[in-house]
């Protein structure tokens, strides 16, 4: 019997995530940390003896970089890998590129809140993450979710919002309790599927 694996993983730090900054499209690279993240995130895998036939990333490199240095560590560099725009951060518009701090001093911590967390209100300019799960989910449905059911292991590296988008519908959570939903970068989230696509497990292989 095949086993629907379908693990998903934070880009490890980004530059912009230790500078504080809204990152959405645009591309920086992992800090010395999020490169540490990536290895430690191949390594948590490995530990648990896991293999992978087909990987999918985004177009941004933090996300492709930490794919890459999590398959080095287990030994499976040359693995199929779909790199897609659906796949790609929440598009932080006019927000990206500024400081997350002197963003709730101009516009208070409440709206910056609702901006970053909140289901269908977009930032200036940006998607929301309905936005967001408007062009991951048919992804999901069409590119990765077939793979998964055919009985590839599969490992996505994504980021923390079209990641969050694809886990409000594995979680089957509401607009509201999405809010609290966090991922931490580098760390994998392992979920075995039913043949009926909906989550038999999960589980989170944070330290
Ligand atoms: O795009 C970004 O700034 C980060 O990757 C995620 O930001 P958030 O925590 O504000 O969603």
């Amino acid at each position: 019997m095949s086993e629907r694996l379908l693990v998903l993983v934070r880009h490890g730090q980004s530059e912009w995530n230790l500078k504080n900054l809204f990152t959405g499209w645009r591309d920086p690279d992992l800090t010395p940390r999020g490169v540490e993240e990536a290895h430690r995130a191949g390594q948590r895998l490995k530990e648990q003896g896991y293999q992978f036939d087909i990987a999918f990333t985004s177009k941004l490199s933090r996300a492709q970089k930490t794919l890459q240095l999590a398959l080095g560590e287990l030994g499976q560099t040359g693995l199929e890998t779909v790199e897609d725009i659906a796949l790609n951060e929440r598009d932080y518009g006019d927000l990206s590129g500024l400081n997350k701090d002197d963003a709730r001093a101009k516009w208070g911590e409440e709206q910056v809140h609702v901006w970053r967390r909140s289901y269908d209100v977009p930032p200036p300019g940006g998607e929301s993450l309905k936005d967001t799960i408007a062009r991951t989910l048919p992804f999901y449905v069409t590119e990765i979710l077939p793979k998964v059911l055919q009985g590839k292991r599969t490992l996505v590296a994504a980021h923390g919002n079209s990641l969050r988008a694809l886990i409000m519908v594995l979680e089957k959570h509401t607009p509201e309790t999405i809010m609290k939903r966090e991922l931490a970068t580098g760390v994998p989230v392992i979920y075995r599927l039913k043949a009926d696509s909906t989550v038999e497990s999960v589980v989170d292989l944070a330290d």
